[in-house]
């Protein structure tokens, strides 16, 4: 299932949290994760989808994409959860700690066809993460960093030595079937520098975005994951040199001393179209 829209910034709101769910309205996000699952209390997890699934009702989210994470399946809520979110309307499930296809299998048993994204957040998740991201229900892959960094007993470092394996193996699988996929959240929320370097790591290796745990990550968020405007008039730049060496019948311009095929052109043609993307989703605010 692809999804081709923005998804620089998506933002985790604990659906237990009336006034986070109305602010939400408002914040320039591309999507938001109503989350039933780690930000909501086990006494809370009941009334928490009954204040989603009023919230939702009640709509005003404009261009953002829906997206709800529900709890695993083998929990006491994981089930209720599904069940209702499917009827919320929402525009995808998020799964928790899939470690295999068979677990998505399990949620389209209840969801039918609701769009599926799929945490990715376990060990067997990062080994399985090619058949995960088979599945034909799926959208996207979201990276679950802070259970990873616990599964695996590892130490936070600014680089995400650790985490890169798994990182890599995530970003192939979803390249190579053609889903989103989206970096994990920056835990410290008021450290805006290192916020802005695990942004440029992320954009760097191919994630579309990154996960969000508090609006005052949005701004920075969306600026590492747009194209800049120096990379937007180098792609026309690009896309001009190679139509007129094309028309001649020539395969291979050179622009600042680089050279240009129709692979270049490809990636430049993306990169302006993300940037008109951008653009409308701001108009429809
Ligand atoms: C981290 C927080 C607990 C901080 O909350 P708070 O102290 O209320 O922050 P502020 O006072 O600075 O809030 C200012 C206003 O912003 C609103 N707000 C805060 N957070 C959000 C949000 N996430 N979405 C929307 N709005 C938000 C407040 O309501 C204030 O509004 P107002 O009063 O009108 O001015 C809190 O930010 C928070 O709970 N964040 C979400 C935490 C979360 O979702 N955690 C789970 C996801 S992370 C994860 O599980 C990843 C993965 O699974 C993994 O394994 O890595
Ligand atoms: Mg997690």
């Amino acid at each position: 299932m692809a999804l081709d829209r923005p998804l620089r910034s998506v933002l985790y709101i604990p659906a237990s949290k009336p006034r986070a769910l109305d602010k939400a309205r408002g914040l320039p996000v591309d999507a938001i994760i109503f989350d039933l699952e780690d930000a909501v209390t086990t006494e809370e997890k009941t009334s928490a989808r009954g204040i989603l699934a009023e919230a939702l009702s009640q709509g005003g989210y404009g261009p953002r994409m829906r997206i709800v994470r529900i709890n695993a399946l083998d929990t006491p809520w994981g089930i209720d959860d599904a069940r209702a979110a499917a009827e919320m309307g929402a525009d995808a499930i998020l799964l928790p700690k899939v470690s295999s296809p068979a677990d998505l299998d399990a949620l389209a048993a209840l969801t039918g066809d609701t769009p599926l994204w799929a945490m990715m957040e376990t060990p067997m998740g990062m080994l399985n993460a090619a058949a995960i991201a088979a599945h034909p229900n799926l959208q996207a892959l979201v990276m679950g960093t802070n259970d990873l960094a616990k599964e695996l007993n590892t130490r936070a470092r600014p680089d995400r030595l650790p985490l890169q394996a798994g990182l890599g193996l995530c970003l192939l699988a979803a390249k190579a079937h053609g889903l989103a996929i989206i970096d994990g959240v920056y835990n410290a929320f008021k450290d805006d520098e290192g916020l802005e370097v695990e942004c440029a790591q992320g954009r760097d290796m191919g994630f579309d975005g990154k996960t969000l745990i508090h609006p005052a990550q949005v701004a920075v968020t969306n600026t590492a994951f747009s194209p800049s405007e120096t990379e937007i008039d180098t792609a026309r730049r690009q896309i001009a040199a190679f139509d007129e060496v094309a028309a001649s019948g020539q395969g291979v311009a050179v622009v600042d001393g680089k050279i240009v095929e129709n692979l270049h052109v490809d990636t430049a043609r993306k990169l302006i179209a993300q940037a008109e993307a951008i653009a409308a989703m701001a108009q429809d605010e």
